[in-house]
């Protein structure tokens, strides 16, 4: 028999499986793929070999040593390349006949606006954070196109094919209320290791290295307001001390001072004015206030115990400090002092500790040796930022210096607070909400993303499932029938319409005049969260879109009053390229959107599992549905989410921060 060629050989079963009309179709077919990491990385692979002829795929990430050991279209050379581009180019030669646009962007730039993602037929995500997750979803479900969402968490996976009208979309689904924890017990009267690792992650690297938010006129105007004076003393004094310790760490010539002068606020001054507080522990043990020089010269004696020798490592015990002289404490290997010098601050580290203690990430540091990390990471950090190098830095578990300075600060309030320590690992994980990666969990999921792909492009519903793999050995994969959309989903129930305009040229009110056709109706519009204008405020209708920060990748709804019709939702996009200068600066949707009449509340729904990797979602119970109109629910979110009056700071990663002014039961800080 003569051999197959290897084009045919190639093809034939994919052929064979998906059939010639649609094995056909695969070479023209767009794919958008958003994300090139652990689903994507196999994902792309399964894309190209299944014949696809045409993906972009994009990610805004680099190559971290830590993605090879599942990620593996990289190597080692390609760390800190972008991994959209090495991705496409390893896994361009799978397939010669595949062509494969690399972007190196997030997805949520303006410039992939719905225009663009109208020029795909399917979007996969492979992503790893709500917040992309989401602006995808409304994409597709504005732009009516096909797309497989995806997750891993460890064991755990899942893949859910959405299409607008056909199958609830990402956002029908509220996801879990993230982790809270009272912004108190954060602060000031920490039990856990875990409230000392957020309290360093989100908190202290933010005061010392992130943006100065200048507190100042709040303040003042809580004083002109009434409110505690004595609170807003402290306020002033806490806002003083930290303005100050910023600076030293930004200056030359305090700098060699600075990260002690650091240490001393917060691990012995604040504890001493913690300690004032005499009503705080009368039902709690006392935290002890740090000593610099004492812990450096191994004189501090803590609850008994020398500096070297405390070490407060999570399964209890501890390890006292004798034989060899050791051991590089800077987890990340970099024993470098500021301008080469011992700075006032750099403690000379001859300290003993028997090397065959575990793995260096995985080793429990004693006091003394947190001191000379959180040492070295400080003057890393700052060194940074004089540099000029950096102008803000933020937590990020990749970034070494950032993950040093948060354990050893963590670990060091730990011991104050006389809450076991943890390690670098440790610390990594848990501040880095990290469970581990499972290769194997993420291959199974790529190749039911290109299933459920398959089953969408055929317009096959029938066989479309929500797909889960779960640590079950007797049933590792459960496969359930779609649901339907939410009749309340404030995200798929819009009727979506392309905006092509000038933002500098057209205002609010000439956007409604000419969409709402001069109907009259009373609305209410938003930018995403942000109400522009209602019937009782129209301050903002004479105002160009641009001015309202509606522009191109925005969206801007329309939102009926009277709660009879559906929210328009209309995508801003540019003028098209060959539009005349002196053309109209809006191209109104033809037809104009007609929402429909919005659907009754309904009780039931059909079964959606409880536990999924994209999050553990829970329907409403029956009786959280409280037959609110979307439009009004739509209000009341956009003015409890966003109050300007709350002190509050959100993180990438989900992470709220709140300062409060509320009742204490509503000041946590969210883990997500
Ligand atoms: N807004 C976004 N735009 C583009 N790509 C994104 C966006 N948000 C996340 N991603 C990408 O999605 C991918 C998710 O992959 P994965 O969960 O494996 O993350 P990772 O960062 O590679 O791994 P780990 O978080 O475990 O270190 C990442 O490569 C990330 O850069
Ligand atoms: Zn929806």
């Amino acid at each position: 028999m003569a051999p197959l060629s290897l084009s045919k050989s190639r093809n034939t079963h994919t052929r064979a499986i998906l059939g010639p009309k649609l094995h056909d179709r695969l070479p023209s077919v767009k794919v958008l793929m958003v994300g090139a990491g652990g689903i994507g990385c196999e994902l792309l692979k399964n894309v190209v070999l299944a014949g696809f002829g045409h993906i972009t795929l994009l990610d805004l990430d680099t190559i971290d040593l830590s993605n090879l050991n599942r990620q593996f279209l990289f190597r080692k050379k390609d760390v800190k390349q972008s991994k959209a581009l090495v991705a496409a180019r390893t896994a361009s030669a799978f397939n010669p006949n595949v062509h494969i646009t690399p972007i190196h962007g997030n997805i949520k730039d303006t410039q992939f606006d719905l225009a663009w993602f109208r020029g795909f037929d399917i979007v996969l995500n492979a992503l790893d954070n709500l917040d992309a997750r989401r602006h995808v979803n409304r994409m597709c479900m504005a732009g009516n196109i096909p797309l497989v969402e995806s997750g891993t968490a460890g064991y755990l996976g899942q893949v859910q094919p959405l299409l607008k009208d056909r199958t609830e979309c990402f956002d029908c689904i509220p996801k879990p209320t993230p982790k809270t924890f009272p912004v108190c017990t954060i602060r000031s009267t920490p039990t856990q290791p875990i409230h000392c690792i957020v309290w360093a992650k989100s908190y202290l690297v933010p005061q010392l290295f992130g943006e100065d938010e200048d507190s100042t006129d709040e303040l003042d105007e809580a004083e002109k307001q009434g409110e505690n004076a004595q609170e807003i003393a402290n306020l002033r004094k806490e806002a003083q001390a930290f303005k100050s310790v910023r600076t030293a760490l930004r200056s030359q010539n305090t700098s060699s001072c600075a990260v002690k002068m650091v240490f001393q606020k917060v691990f012995h001054r604040d504890v001493l004015n913690l300690l004032s507080m005499d009503d705080m522990w009368r039902f709690r043990d006392k935290p002890v206030p740090l000593d610099f020089d004492l812990i450096q010269s191994d004189q501090f004696i803590l609850r008994g115990q020398a500096a070297s020798a405390v070490d407060n490592p999570a399964d209890g015990t501890s390890h006292h400090a004798n034989g060899g002289r050791d051991v590089d404490v800077h987890p990340s290997g970099s024993t470098s002092s500021r301008n080469g010098n011992n700075t006032a601050a750099t403690v000379n580290d001859t300290t003993v500790r028997p090397s065959s203690h575990g793995l260096k990430d995985q080793r429990s540091l004693s006091l003394r040796e947190n001191l000379v990390l959180f040492v070295s990471s400080t003057e890393r950090l700052a060194e940074r930022l004089m540099t000029g190098k950096e102008e803000i830095i933020s937590f990020d578990k990749d970034d070494d210096d950032t993950l040093d300075f948060v354990t050893a600060a963590a670990n060091l309030r730990s011991a104050a607070y006389g809450i076991p320590g943890k390690s670098r690992w440790e610390v990594k994980e848990m501040a880095g909400n990290i469970i581990p990666a499972i290769a194997t969990t993420n291959a199974i999921i790529s190749g039911l993303i290109v299933l459920q792909a398959l089953h969408l492009l055929r317009a096959a519903y029938d066989s479309m499932r929500n797909v889960h793999a779960q640590f079950k050995p007797s049933a590792p994969l459960s496969a359930i029938r779609l649901s339907l959309p939410d009749p309340r989903c404030g995200v798929c129930r819009d009727t979506y319409a392309m905006l092509q305009c000038d933002p500098s040229r057209m205002t609010l009110a000439e956007v409604l005049e000419g969409i709402l056709d001069g109907s009259g109706r009373e609305v209410s519009t938003y930018e995403d969260k942000r109400m522009l204008s209602d019937p009782d405020f129209e301050d903002n209708l004479d105002r160009t879109l641009e001015s309202l920060s509606v522009t191109k990748g925005k969206f801007l709804s329309i939102v009926d009053e009277d709660g009879e019709l559906e929210a328009i939702t209309l995508a801003i996009c540019s003028l098209p390229p060959n539009h005349p200068l002196d053309g109209p600066a809006m191209i109104l949707p033809d037809p104009l959107p007609k929402p429909n009449q919005r659907a009754k509340p309904v009780i039931s729904r059909p079964l959606t599992p409880p536990e999924t990797a994209l999050g553990a979602q829970k329907r409403p119970a029956p009786d959280d549905l409280d037959g609110t109109q979307p439009a009004k629910r739509a209000r009341i979110a956009s003015t409890s989410n966003h109050s300007p009056g709350t002190s509050r700071r959100l993180e990438e990663d989900g992470l709220v921060l709140l300062d409060g002014d509320g009742p204490m039961d509503e000041d946590v800080v969210v883990i997500d």
